[in-house]
């Protein structure tokens, strides 16, 4: 199986192009590719595929073999892999992907995509499916109790869930022992993604993040928007931020106007390989 490894901002994937739909035994193929000593190492498996109405599809598939919704640091490489593999030559890509199809605007020099726009759609706000709130209503800095604690939890769905959580000092926080303790508690019946937040300034934040199905992440895209919209809910931040993660930089808008919201980043090419 022929195979593509990229990385957005440090979170990393394998990205295979060479099945039409998604394989029987994915789930078990994505652990043993992300297996970082006796696979080939990465956050998560990625697939581009064909699909009739968008100019692709891409699936995603965490480090732990379940299958998220969004990925946001991967629709970026998506769109790098394909335009500088000749498979599209246009700068706007449709990508279908679980949450629908995403608009990809892609920015590139001497015919290499270096960085990428991506419409990330519409937070989805209201609690539905979490226990103890009506379906109508948000959760904003809601005190979810786990062994480390009490935390103030603003609850942001891109499509896969985030629990967004702004601390005065990043420090204060043990990630790899809170994290997981948030990501499983009950009152996520899907499971949660985790950010912990540093306001900077009202356009700078900040983030640490224990993604749900691959622990301890440097970058997670879907992550950053939620963080943005944590952070207008909340009065922290404004709708155009700067979110600062241990691999780098995205530029997050999130869109009066439509809505939406609008993440901006790179994407590298690292190796090809055979597995
Ligand atoms: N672990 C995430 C999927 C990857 C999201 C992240 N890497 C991004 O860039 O959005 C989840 O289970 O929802």
């Amino acid at each position: 199986m022929k195979f593509t490894k990229m990385h957005g901002l440090g979170n990393d994937f394998v990205v295979v192009a060479e099945f039409s739909s998604v394989p029987e035994g994915i789930s078990e193929l994505a652990q043993q590719v992300c297996d970082r000593h006796f696979g080939i190492g990465a956050d998560g498996l990625v697939l581009v595929l064909p699909h009739e109405q968008a100019d692709f599809a891409m699936r995603i598939f965490n480090a732990d073999g379940t299958e998220a919704e969004q990925c946001g640091n991967a629709v970026r490489c998506v769109a790098k892999y394909v335009y500088d593999k000749g498979l599209t030559d246009r700068p706007e890509v449709l990508l279908e992907t679980r949450i629908g199809i995403q608009r990809l605007q892609l920015f590139t020099e001497a015919g290499q995509v270096t960085q990428v726009t991506v419409d990330m759609g519409e937070p989805i706000l209201t609690a539905e499916k979490i226990p103890t709130t009506a379906a109508s209503e948000r959760v904003v800095n809601h005190q979810v109790t786990v062994a480390d604690g009490e935390f103030p939890v603003t609850a942001v769905s891109m499509g896969n869930p985030h629990a967004v959580i702004f601390l005065s000092d990043l420090a204060t926080v043990n990630l790899h022992q809170t994290g997981p303790q948030i990501e499983t508690h009950p009152f996520f019946p899907r499971k949660t993604n985790v950010e912990f937040v540093q306001v900077n300034a009202d356009d700078d934040v900040t983030m640490h993040v224990w993604e749900r199905g691959c622990g301890e992440t440097l970058a997670c895209g879907s992550g950053a928007c939620a963080v943005v919209v944590a952070g207008v809910l909340t009065g922290k931040t404004s709708r155009e931020t700067t979110v600062h993660l241990k691999g780098g930089d995205l530029r997050i808008e999130w869109r009066e106007a439509d809505n939406r919201v609008y993440m901006t980043g790179p994407s590298v090419i690292v190796f090809e390989g055979d597995f």
